[in-house]
């Protein structure tokens, strides 16, 4: 088997933020990988840390944020803007592993590097995001075709009118008909979607490796909603992207991704296949989640929610903070937060539960004959 490529590596990463009331600690020591080509979601309730660990590989954490330990190394390609065309029409478009030859393969660790090298090398340019809300990503300002092509004038003084002419092949790829017509418009002359797929057209503009989706489809109505999730899969097969979804919704995680991280009060608590975490999930907090996703025989009524909040992550939290709304919680869970338990080479759990001489707990019957007659059916939720 071919070993995989690694394109990120995030250790210990460790990021909290300065308030009035005290340090946020916002994310408390992740671990997180990314391979080329693959496709990696981030799940669990908001305030967890996944946003907060995306804008720091992007480099855009808040003024009065800050890493306090941990490193974020990102696996490139340091192609000139000759070779990046020459890759494309080489390989038209569908760029394959290994493509690069030794000497452009580069790797830093971005906690590292200025806001300068950030801003030049990195954001927009190899590592790009879409967010939730289409609408304050564009300029309402400013014509569709000047913001696509913005960040390939910026990043590699593209001319105008090879600019011009990328922007709309790029509106087609992303599905937008009478592109040239469209490049003269305004954000507001576009329905929601359509002004979805531009904001994917701008990240795409120059080429990135990776593309993390912050909720890319939450503003959107249902059915745009999985037209949107196939747009960035196909264009990510086409172009061997790696992408990182941040989501609240597991629904979405089981359409797109190959590896999922849930997330529990800025720690990664579970990791695994998407088949690891939707028909194995080994931690409690996981369970909750699964057993609180609706699916067709369930009326809303009957849906379960996890007791309780998450904690505040201004106080040190002792042991594992997920214990006071854990049923399952065992007496070392309030003294000591547990380690990641690998349970199999792709699946890892942070609970006492997984250790080896933990009391055997098994997850509530109703998730298990959910989880059974989906397998069943051959669906992931
Ligand atoms: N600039 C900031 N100042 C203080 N606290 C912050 C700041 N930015 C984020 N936080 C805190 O960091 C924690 C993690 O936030 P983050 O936005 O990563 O959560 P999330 O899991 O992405 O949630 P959501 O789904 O709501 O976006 C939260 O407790 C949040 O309040």
């Amino acid at each position: 088997m071919n070993q995989k490529e690694k394109i990120l590596k995030i250790r210990d990463l460790d990021i909290s933020f300065k308030t009035d009331n005290g340090n946020v600690k916002a994310v408390r020591g992740v671990d997180l990988d990314l391979h080329r080509g693959e496709t990696i979601a981030i799940v669990g309730e908001s305030g967890s840390g996944k946003s907060v660990t995306t804008k720091a590989v992007m480099g855009i954490l808040a003024g009065n944020g800050q890493i306090n330990n941990g490193t974020i190394e990102f696996h490139y390609a340091d192609l000139s803007p000759e070779r990046i065309q020459e890759v494309i029409e080489k390989y038209n478009g569908v760029i394959p592993e290994g493509y690069t030859r030794p000497e452009e393969q580069k790797v830093v660790d971005i906690t590292k590097q200025s806001k300068k090298f950030i801003q030049s090398e990195i954001r927009g340019r190899r590592i790009a995001m879409v967010f939730q809300d289409p609408m304050t990503s564009l300029d309402p300002t400013m014509t569709i075709g000047k913001q696509v092509m913005e960040a390939m004038r910026f990043h590699y003084n593209t001319p105008k009118k090879e600019a011009w002419k990328r922007a709309v092949k790029l509106l087609e790829l992303v599905g937008i008909t009478d592109a040239e017509k469209r490049m003269k418009n305004y954000p507001h002359q576009l329905s929601g979607g359509m002004r979805q797929r531009v904001v994917i057209a701008i990240a795409l503009s120059c080429d990135p490796e990776i593309l993390i989706c912050d909720e890319p489809t939450t503003a959107l109505d249902v059915t745009i909603q999985a037209k949107i999730l196939e747009l960035i899969q196909d264009i990510q097969k086409k172009k061997n992207l790696s992408v990182i979804y941040i989501t609240h919704d597991l629904g979405v995680v089981a359409k797109v991704a190959d590896f999922v991280n849930v997330m529990y009060a800025g720690r990664i608590i579970e990791s695994g296949s998407v088949n690891d975490i939707f028909y194995d999930p080994k931690h409690p907090y996981t369970w909750g989640l699964l057993a609180s996703l609706p699916d067709v025989d369930t009326s809303g009524d009957e849906l379960y929610t996890i007791p309780g909040t998450p904690p505040n992550m201004i106080q040190d939290i002792q042991g594992d903070a997920f214990a006071p709304r854990n049923p399952y919680a065992l007496h070392i869970d309030e003294k000591i937060a547990p380690p990641m338990f690998q349970i199999t080479p792709t699946h890892r759990v942070a609970s006492w539960l997984a250790a080896p001489n933990a009391p055997k707990v098994d997850m509530p019957a109703d998730l298990k004959e959910k989880i059974e007659k989906n397998k069943k059916e051959a669906k992931l939720v």
